[in-house]
């Protein structure tokens, strides 16, 4: 839309402009955000059970800019895991297109996306995923190794993730001497350690209390401030929804009220 106003007469662009100024001002909006770090381009996933084909996602569209807070909410089974899991390079979609920055997801064979995973996106699931028998710094430098970041940065970097956390005092427990949130704190240091642009979510304060889901979100918020990261989380908590920058909402495969 800019360039074609470019081109029009002065009189085209003062009409334009007074009829669509809901429209300019979601272009210079869109425009602030920068490039989009992932882009989910009508994209749709079945799966074949026996004899039958389920289609799950049914036309997604979505876009992931720097620096956001995103989540998807949706009743069980509408298809936000599988989405997720094809954002974050796990599954490849039936049809559609997934590009993270400007590498094509949807063509690419599951090495590639494998290392584009290890470097640049972080995963949190509902069970924490830590490493039972060794302490939250060994977990967290688990993830650098996975990563290979130079040795050196381990130790300073660590640490940094546990503080950001809130846990530089807990960084020699193991898990099993850890709360539930101190351990999805714990999972959250070990997920960013290796600085990636996006942190996929999925239901990361579900086992948790209102107060240990309050205390993940805060964490959460300071990870994209100070970090310049995306996280895309699910949940079905209504009261965490509202530090979101944006809500999807999924019914049955597609996104609904945008
Ligand atoms: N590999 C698979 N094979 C067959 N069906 C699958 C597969 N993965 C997911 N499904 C089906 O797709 C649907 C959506 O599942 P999905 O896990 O994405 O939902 P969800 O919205 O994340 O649910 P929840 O909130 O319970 O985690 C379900 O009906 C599920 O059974």
């Amino acid at each position: 839309m800019l360039s074609w106003l470019s081109r029009g007469s002065a009189a085209e662009k003062e009409s334009v402009q007074a009829e669509e100024p809901a429209q300019d001002t979601e272009t210079a909006g869109l425009a602030a955000l920068g490039e989009p770090l992932l882009t989910v381009g009508n994209v749709e996933r079945s799966f074949d059970v026996g004899s039958q084909q389920i289609r799950v996602l049914k036309g997604i569209n979505l876009k992931l800019y720097p620096k956001q807070l995103i989540m998807l909410r949706g009743r069980s089974g509408s298809g936000k895991t599988t989405l997720m899991n094809l954002m974050g390079g796990l599954d490849t979609p039936t049809k559609g297109e997934i590009f993270f920055k400007d590498k094509p997801f949807h063509k690419w064979d599951d090495d590639k996306r494998t290392e584009v995973r290890r470097k640049d996106i972080g995963f949190i699931f509902q069970a924490y995923a830590l490493m039972p028998l060794l302490s939250a710094y060994e977990n967290v430098e688990l993830s650098l190794r996975m990563a290979n970041t130079p040795r050196a940065e381990w130790k300073p970097r660590i640490t940094a993730c546990l503080d950001l956390v809130g846990l530089s005092k807990r960084m020699h427990h193991r898990p099993f001497e850890l709360s539930g949130g101190e351990q999805q704190r714990v999972a959250i240091a070990k997920a960013i350690a290796h600085k990636p642009s996006l942190l996929l979510a999925d239901e990361p304060t579900a086992e948790l209390d209102s107060q240990m889901a309050a205390q993940v979100m805060q964490v959460f918020k300071e990870v994209v401030a100070a970090e310049n990261m995306t996280i895309c989380m699910t949940t079905h908590d209504p009261t965490i929804m509202e530090v979101a920058d944006h809500v999807y909402e999924m019914v049955d495969g597609v996104f609904v009220g945008q």
